[in-house]
C-alpha cells in the first residue's frame, strides 16, 4: 500500500471531524476521496501531509511510518491543497524555474513539465492571465516537479468548467499509466471521479462509509439501461408484456435493470417494431449516483 492508515481521529476542539478512518490506498492506483462538503477531506489530506499533527491512529506512507521517516517521504510527495501556490506577476515557466531553483531539480524539467500539462504554448505568459484550469495545471506541474511518487490534491477541479475538468483528469490518468505515479485525489463529486477512479473511498461527518475498488462499488449498485422514448407509459406497457421489469419511470423515460448488451439491443429493437421512438438508450450506474446522494443528503439534514 502507497498509503495506509489505521484508526486515524482527530478533533477541532470538541467537534470530532475524522473518526477511526483506515485508508488503504494501492501503488499505481488513482483513489476518489470522496465526500460532501465538511466530511473531513481536507482535514485527513493535512494529516497525511504532516500540516496537522495526528491525534489518534497512525499513518504509513510507502510502508514507512509517517512521523519517524517525514523527511524522506515528504520529498516522495508532490501535493496541491485548495489554491496552488503560484506567483502571479511571474510567467508559467519562471514559476516553474524558481520552484526548480529552490528544490535543486535540473532546469530540463521545467520544460518537460510544461509539455505534459499541456501548457508549453503559454509558458511565457503571466500566471496571473490564466484560466483557472490552466492554473490548477500548472499547480500540478508544480507539484511534480522533483518526480514525486505519489500526487495528493485536494479538490484539483473545483470551479472548473467541462473542459477543464476532462484536461485535469487526462493529465491523472496519463501520470498513472505513463509515469507509474499513484494519484489521490478529493472531490465532493462523485461524477468527476467516476470516469478516472480505480478506488474510492467514501466519506461522511469523518466516517469511512465505503472503501474498494470502483469496480466493487459498481457491482453493489445494480446497472440499469435508461431509455428516452417518446410515450414512456406505452413503453413501459410493451416491455412487461414481453417480461422485462421496469424499475422506474417517468414522463419521458423509463428504466430497465441492466443485464447485456445483447438484451439492451433487444429492448431497442422491441421498442422499434412497435413505431416507440427511441431517442436514447444508454447503461446507466443509477444506483451509484443515488447511494452518494444518499450520502449528501445525510450531511445536509445532520
Ligand atoms: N481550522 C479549523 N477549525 C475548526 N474547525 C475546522 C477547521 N477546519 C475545518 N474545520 C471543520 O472540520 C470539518 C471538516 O472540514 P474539512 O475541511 O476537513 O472537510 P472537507 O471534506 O474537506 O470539506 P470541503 O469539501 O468543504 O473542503 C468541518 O465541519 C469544518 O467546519
Amino acid at each position: 500500500m502507497v498509503i495506509r492508515t489505521e484508526n486515524l481521529s482527530f478533533s477541532f476542539g470538541s467537534q470530532q471531524v475524522v473518526k477511526s478512518l483506515s485508508l488503504q490506498v494501492p501503488e499505481g492506483c488513482i483513489y476518489g476521496f470522496l465526500g460532501p462538503n465538511g466530511a473531513g477531506k481536507t482535514t485527513t489530506i493535512k494529516m497525511l501531509l504532516n500540516l496537522l499533527q495526528t491525534e489518534e491512529g497512525s499513518i504509513y506512507i510507502f510502508e514507512q511510518e509517517l512521523q519517524k521517516n517525514r523527511i524522506k517521504i515528504l520529498s516522495q510527495i508532490g501535493s496541491l491543497i485548495e489554491q496552488p501556490a503560484i506567483y502571479h506577476h511571474l510567467t508559467g515557466k519562471e514559476n516553474l524555474l524558481n520552484r526548480a531553483m529552490l528544490l535543486q531539480v535540473n532546469e530540463d524539467r521545467v520544460d518537460e513539465m510544461l509539455k505534459l500539462v499541456k501548457l508549453s504554448n503559454a509558458a511565457n505568459k503571466k500566471a496571473g492571465q490564466y484560466s483557472l484550469g490552466m492554473k490548477q495545471r500548472l499547480g500540478i506541474a508544480l507539484a511534480l516537479l522533483n518526480d514525486p511518487k505519489l500526487l495528493i490534491l485536494d479538490e484539483p477541479t473545483n470551479g472548473l468548467d467541462p473542459n477543464g475538468i476532462i484536461e485535469i483528469r487526462e493529465l491523472l490518468m496519463r501520470l498513472v499509466k505513463e509515469h507509474q505515479k499513484t494519484v489521490f485525489i478529493s472531490s465532493h463529486l462523485l461524477g468527476e471521479i467516476e470516469r478516472m477512479a480505480t478506488h474510492v473511498g467514501i466519506i461522511n461527518n469523518g466516517e469511512m462509509l465505503f472503501q474498494g475498488s470502483i469496480k466493487d462499488l459498481e457491482s453493489i449498485s445494480q446497472p440499469q439501461i435508461y431509455i428516452e422514448t417518446d410515450n414512456s407509459v406505452d413503453a413501459a406497457n410493451l416491455l412487461k408484456r414481453n417480461g422485462y421489469e421496469v424499475s422506474d419511470i417517468n414522463n419521458q423515460s423509463l428504466f430497465v435493470p441492466f443485464v447485456s448488451k445483447q438484451q439492451m439491443g433487444e429492448v431497442n429493437a422491441l421498442l422499434n417494431q412497435h413505431s416507440i421512438m427511441v431517442f436514447s438508450i444508454s447503461k446507466q450506474h443509477k444506483d451509484l449516483e443515488n447511494l452518494f446522494l444518499s450520502i449528501t443528503q445525510n450531511t445536509q439534514s445532520s
